[in-house]
């Protein structure tokens, strides 16, 4: 490369390279996804085509740095994909590996819209924008925990928003009195009002709205429990 007495300016270039000999994790999420979701029409608290679209551009992720990860979880306008610890993609460059996930995320989310909502055009003052962030973690416990804390995070939201919704669709409440109705109640709470008050029994919710998605290690999207099998998920890593 040619040498010109402006080339010092590279000096102010800083790289954040992620720490050696730890699990990375890329987190994108959906940027403003209240608004996206309602321009949209997205069902509420789940919309099937929604997910079924993220689930399916996490896989191309997925799929296209294979070699690199461990697996991946998604629910509602989010994903983590989590990196092996040894991979040098990048050199470990924290902008690099975020940017790119970030990037290749949305391309895909694009391009496979009309795959999930047929007829339905992206106009281009509501286009799909998502976030991202890499965090290090330093051992293989802490990634447990990490992974635990999402899966626990979707049930706890799954059930929070499938109890309010169905109270103001089909009980036929205000969502303040839904609210109120739900305001300090436990998890057990939710799923008696659900079943006596909607008639809707929570354990016949559909398994990918209870328990989110995972690609596995085999690039399959599976629903699982991953708490209780948060030891076979890493097995090996
Ligand atoms: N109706 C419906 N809404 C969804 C669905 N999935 C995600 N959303 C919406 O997306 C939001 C995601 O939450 P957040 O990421 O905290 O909110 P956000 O509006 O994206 O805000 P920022 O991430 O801070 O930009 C939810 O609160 C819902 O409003 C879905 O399947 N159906
Ligand atoms: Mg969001």
């Amino acid at each position: 490369m040619a040498n010109s007495r402006f080339e010092y300016v590279r000096q102010f270039e800083v790289h954040n390279v992620l720490l050696p000999e730890t699990y990375i994790v890329v987190r994108v999420d959906g940027k403003k996804f209240h608004e996206f979701s309602k321009y949209y029409e997205f069902a509420k608290p789940n919309d099937d085509r929604a997910l079924r679209l993220m689930n399916a551009a996490a896989k191309n992720v997925f799929m296209q740095y294979r070699q690199e990860m461990i697996c991946a979880y998604g629910e509602s306008d989010e994903y983590s994909f989590i990196l092996k610890r040894g991979t040098k993609l990048f050199n470990r460059r924290s902008d690099k590996i975020s940017t790119l996930f970030v990037s290749l995320f949305t391309a895909n989310y694009i391009s496979l819209w009309n795959k999930f909502f047929p007829g339905v055009e992206l106009h281009y003052k509501h286009l799909p924008c998502f976030d991202s962030r890499c965090v290090c973690y330093p051992n293989l416990p802490v990634l447990k925990d990490y992974l635990s804390w999402r899966f626990v995070d979707t049930h706890i939201n799954n059930l929070y928003n499938t109890a309010f919704w169905y109270l103001i669709i089909k009980c036929g409440l205000t969502p303040q009195e839904s609210e109120q109705k739900l305001c300090g109640t436990l998890s057990s709470d939710k799923q008696e009002i659900l079943f006596t008050e909607c008639g809707i029994n929570y354990n016949n919710e559909p398994e990918m709205f209870k328990k989110g998605s995972l690609v596995n290690s085999s690039g399959e999207i599976v629903h699982i429990d991953v708490v209780k099998r948060i030891d076979e998920i890493f097995d090996g890593f």
